[in-house]
């Protein structure tokens, strides 16, 4: 199942810089995990924010929820969720 998720992060501007860093270096490494295993399909940043764009490949809403809930910046993220599916004109067998 594809989803197309768009994440905002909001980090406390009083938040010390150092635990600001060890957050994002914690979220890039478990984002570059579930790249290589295929869930993580696609991760854009939104051109002038803090934000990105990514298309998630899981077996279930459930498992999406794991996987999004267990990001280290979860807790200072707003989630947006859109499932999608096949375009009839698309031209990539892959795309389901
Ligand atoms: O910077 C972001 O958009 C948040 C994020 C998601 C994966 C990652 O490494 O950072």
């Amino acid at each position: 199942m594809l989803f197309h998720v768009e994440m905002e992060v909001r980090l406390p501007v009083d938040m010390p810089a150092s635990q600001a860093d060890a957050l994002k270096q914690a979220e890039r490494e478990l984002a570059q995990a579930l790249q290589r295993s295929g869930q993580w399909r696609h991760l854009w940043r939104i051109a002038g924010r803090y934000a990105n764009v990514s298309v998630f490949d899981v077996e279930s809403i459930d498992e999406l929820h794991r996987l999004l809930t267990s990001l280290p910046l979860f807790p200072f993220m707003k989630i947006g969720v859109t499932p999608l599916c096949r375009h009839p004109s698309s031209i990539h067998d892959d795309d389901r």
